[in-house]
């Protein structure tokens, strides 16, 4: 019997990664966690004819204890989204407090679960919920995933509409680092099947793969942000933990982890200029991350380039991150 829970199932995010999540013959029970509008929301998935069962929790009547305990997976697209002009580390002040409150939650009463954090700015919410739940004891670097999947999603339909190839699923492209701007880090050299893109179609192929949240945000005119193809990578990632759950093997998703918690995660931190948090490719397992691979000695001169960027931006919303929970050094 799987369980999986959704805090902030209300939102943007929440409401069509919920109705995944219920058509998904991996979940049997589905339990919707918001500060408001979550029983109505349960109501209505509770309506379709496929197995899971579905229960929707408020905070009263200790409702994040009722809808966290026996969660297998808990995916949180909890928190406020960008308007036009904001950048995801903007969304740090009121995001980083309610990551700290569901994540204790998760601490407190479902410590075994795997734990998905969709919300921004993801360089600094993943950080904060590790620093929890070390706070807590119950610290599994391989059960916390930073949820980068809609880059690779980009990363996918861009570059198959510039090669001009009609579906792009059929590619596979590597995109690394974090999840903001430049943080971005799109591994195009190592696209699979192989893509001839240069000069400065690459430059703007690149380019939009990074700010492709920006795109969203300017067109929602000040109504929020991507949220049904992120519904669809929240997802994607979500099923793949499950499947491997189920046995599945040779399952890997791009994911930002901490790197000194996962298998081989130590060989990337070194070649990711010791940052203890970074998205790689991630091999998936029963019991979660089983291996961190390193292909940052694939990359071209080109792409290292970017890494150098990515590396002093991810620094900063890292250590952002952990001082929020563990305060920041004294001064000397
Ligand atoms: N990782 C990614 O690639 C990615 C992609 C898109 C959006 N996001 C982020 O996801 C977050 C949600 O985006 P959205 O468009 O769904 O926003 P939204 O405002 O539509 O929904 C957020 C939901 O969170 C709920 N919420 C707020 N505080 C809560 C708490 N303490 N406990 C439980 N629920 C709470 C709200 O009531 C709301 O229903 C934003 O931070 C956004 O930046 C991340
Ligand atoms: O752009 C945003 O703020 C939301 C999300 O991180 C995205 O990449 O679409």
């Amino acid at each position: 019997m799987v369980k999986a829970v959704v805090a902030g199932a209300s939102g943007g995010i929440g409401q069509p990664l919920s109705l995944l999540l219920k058509l998904s013959p991996y979940v049997d029970e589905l339990a919707l966690y918001d500060v408001v509008g979550s029983p109505g929301v349960a109501a209505d998935l509770s309506h379709i004819s496929t197995k899971a069962t579905v229960t929707g929790y408020l905070p009263a009547d200790d409702g994040l204890k009722a809808a966290f305990t026996g969660a297998d997976i808990i995916v949180i697209p909890a928190g406020i989204p960008r308007k036009p002009g904001m950048t995801r580390d903007d969304l740090f002040n009121i995001n980083a407090g309610i990551i700290r409150d569901l994540i204790t939650g998760v601490a407190l009463y479902a410590p075994s679960a795997f734990v998905l954090v969709i919300s921004n700015p993801v360089n600094s919410t993943v950080p904060i919920a590790a620093e929890v739940l070390k706070k807590h004891g119950v610290f599994d670097p391989t059960k916390l995933f930073g949820v980068t999947t809609l880059d690779i999603v980009r990363s996918e339909t861009f570059t198959a509409s510039v090669a001009g190839k009609p579906d792009p699923s059929v590619f596979k492209i590597p995109v690394i680092g974090g999840h903001s701007g430049d943080t971005i880090v799109p591994l195009l050299s190592l696209s699979e099947p192989k893509v001839e893109i240069s000069g400065t179609d690459r430059d703007a192929l690149v380019h939009r793969i990074q700010f492709g949240g920006d795109e969203v945000v300017q067109a929602k005119e000040g109504k929020g942000s991507a949220t049904l193809s992120m519904a669809h990578a929240g997802f994607r990632f979500a099923e793949s933990i499950l499947k491997a759950v189920a046995g599945e093997s040779g399952i890997v998703e791009n994911t930002f982890v901490y790197l000194p918690g996962v298998p081989g995660g130590d060989a990337v931190k070194e070649s990711a200029a010791g940052l203890d948090y970074f998205s790689v490719p991630v091999e998936l397992g029963p019991s979660g991350a089983v291996k961190a691979i390193n292909i940052l000695p694939q990359v071209s001169e080109y792409e290292k380039g970017l890494l150098e960027v990515a590396y002093t931006g991810l620094a900063a919303n890292i250590k952002k991150g952990v001082d929020f929970i563990v305060g920041a050094p004294e001064a000397k």
